[in-house]
């Protein structure tokens, strides 16, 4: 039909730009319909800035505990706005790749404005319509304040408003202990915050291994934070001094007060006024674009793609989406993703791995044959050199010895996973990796250590035993 884009994708985020990116590299009318500006959550608000800040704070960590290697500590002297200016600035350096002018070199109309489905096949963008052959909605999530009686009152930071700061908050109250929680959490402690992290449930990071959780408490309690499990907030009330909570904790209820609260509680899909139901698309319970495994939805004309969908809220999951449902509209409809073999990591210090199947999740699904190969950091040489030996790492295994999960605290855990990535993703056991040198002293090592405490405990199985002790015994004969 004349005039028809053979795909319109609705939000400029990352989910957004790969699908529209890949859909021109195929050769197809595409426009991206974005209402801000392209770049989405990761490179304005969440990924960019968050992890800039930590490289901030990090250094400041690192002034202040340089004793253990023989440097004299310095307190250092942070200057706020400095460090705003380096955060700023690393947006400012990625921001062109994702850029309007950068979208349209790749063959991508970008329209500006906010998208509303008018019908199955039609999006309107303030008074223009759009026609469309495929459409992918990719707008992304919000920050989702809790409905505590009086916070909203009290200007609440999220991690969409925490980046306009310009002074830094003497006493600040961050509330949830998930990945967002924790990595500011951290990082304005190490800045000179005085930080409180409060946590519903009964450990940080609550999805994770629980050993992680008690790491991370046990990392940031050195820092200074102070950190409330399975603590609530009833009420908040503010006044020219800040913000006060009352809480109910383990044991009692107390107020707390500071000069900023942080809410890091979760965030809700972006699909309040995107017209759905014109397009007949299927929201569930929690308003996420419900999505088959091709992420199809119930428009057969109509993907989605990242956060939006609810599966995980990651930034590399929206990119390979974006990927998938544009091929996937576009082409042949084969493509499709595992999500249980995808890793993340929240970018701590230490930086806490994961990939898979907790150990808990692995038992729910194969039972007591589930083992774990576990190693303490305090046995690693290359934690021993660099006082870093609080973590561990920690694969969980089925009966053939594959590997279902693993979950790794350390300073490069990130980088670590990597490896037991693959070996889930190729369904592989732990002890296949034995048998591949890893350099020494390679933070990577704890995993080769794992692999070959395995190997080991493979060659001690009797049928081995008997085959190894009957050559020795015929070495022995040899002259
Ligand atoms: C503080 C923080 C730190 C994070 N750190 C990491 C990290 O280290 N690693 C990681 O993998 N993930 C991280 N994340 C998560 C990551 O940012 C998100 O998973 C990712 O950005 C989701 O991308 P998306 O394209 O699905 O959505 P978004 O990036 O939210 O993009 C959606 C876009 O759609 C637009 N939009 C919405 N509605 C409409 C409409 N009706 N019309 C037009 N446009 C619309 C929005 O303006 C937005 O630009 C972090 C998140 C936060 C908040
Ligand atoms: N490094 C990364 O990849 C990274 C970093 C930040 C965020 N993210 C993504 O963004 C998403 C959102 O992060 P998040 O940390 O806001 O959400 P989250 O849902 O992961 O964690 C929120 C935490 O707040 C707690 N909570 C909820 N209500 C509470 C209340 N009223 N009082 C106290 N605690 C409460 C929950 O128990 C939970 O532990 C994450 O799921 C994550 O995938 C990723």
């Amino acid at each position: 039909m004349p005039g028809r884009h053979d795909l319109v994708v609705v939000g400029g985020g990352t989910a957004g730009i790969i699908a529209a990116t890949t859909a021109a590299r195929l050769g197809a009318r595409v426009v991206l319909v974005e209402r801000d500006r392209p770049g989405g959550d990761c490179l304005w608000t969440g990924c960019v800035p968050s992890k800039s800040l930590i490289a901030a704070a990090n250094t400041a960590h690192r002034m202040r505990t340089s004793a253990a290697f023989g440097i004299t500590p310095v307190e250092p002297r942070i200057d706020f706005a400095a460090v705003m200016a380096h955060v700023h600035g690393a947006i400012a350096r990625i921001e062109p790749a994702d850029s309007p002018d950068a979208l349209a070199a790749a063959g991508v109309r970008v329209v500006t404005g906010t998208g509303v489905f008018t019908g199955p096949d039609e999006i309107r963008v303030e008074g223009e319509r759009l026609r469309f052959r495929h459409a992918i909605i990719a707008t992304g999530s919000s920050p989702a304040v809790p409905p505590i009686p009086g916070l909203a009152d009290t200007d609440p930071l999220t991690s969409d408003t925490v980046w306009d700061l310009t002074e830094l908050p003497a006493r600040l109250i961050v509330l949830g202990g998930g990945p967002i929680g924790c990595e500011l959490g951290q990082a304005f402690a190490r800045l000179g915050s005085d930080v409180t992290i409060i946590e519903a449930a009964d450990r940080l990071l609550p999805k994770e291994e629980p050993r992680a959780g008690d790491a991370l408490s046990a990392a940031l309690t050195a820092d200074g934070v102070r950190v409330l499990t399975s603590t609530t907030v009833t009420t908040a009330t503010g006044n020219a001094d800040g913000t006060t909570l009352s809480v109910s904790g383990p044991g009692s209820a107390s107020t707390l007060s500071a000069d900023r609260v942080l809410a890091a509680t979760g965030r809700r899909p972006s699909t309040g006024k995107l017209g759905v139901e014109a397009a007949g698309v299927r929201l569930d319970e929690r308003g996420h674009v419900a999505v088959d495994a091709k992420l199809r939805t119930t428009n057969r004309a109509v993907h989605a793609a990242g956060d939006v969908t609810g599966t995980l809220p990651f930034t590399h999951v929206a990119g390979i989406h974006g990927s998938i449902a544009a091929t996937n509209a576009l082409l042949v409809p084969t493509r499709s993703l595992d999500h249980e073999k995808i890793p993340w990591i929240t970018f701590t210090d230490p930086e806490i791995a994961h990939v898979g199947l907790t150990e808990d999740q692995a038992r729910q699904r194969h039972g007591d044959s589930v083992r774990v190969r576990l190693l303490e950091h305090d046995r690693l040489d290359r934690a021993i050199t660099e006082h870093a030996t609080r973590g561990f790492t920690h694969v969980v295994l089925d009966s053939n010895h594959r590997v279902l999960g693993a979950t790794i605290a350390a300073p490069r855990a990130g980088e670590m996973i990597a490896e037991l990535t693959l070996v889930i993703t190729r369904r592989g056991r732990l002890r296949d990796l034995a048998s591949i040198v890893h350099a020494y002293p390679a933070w990577t090592d704890s995993v080769w250590n794992t692999a070959v405490a395995e190997a080991n405990t493979a060659l001690q199985n009797p049928p081995l035993r008997q085959i190894t002790r009957a050559l020795l015994r015929l070495r022995r004969l040899r002259p």
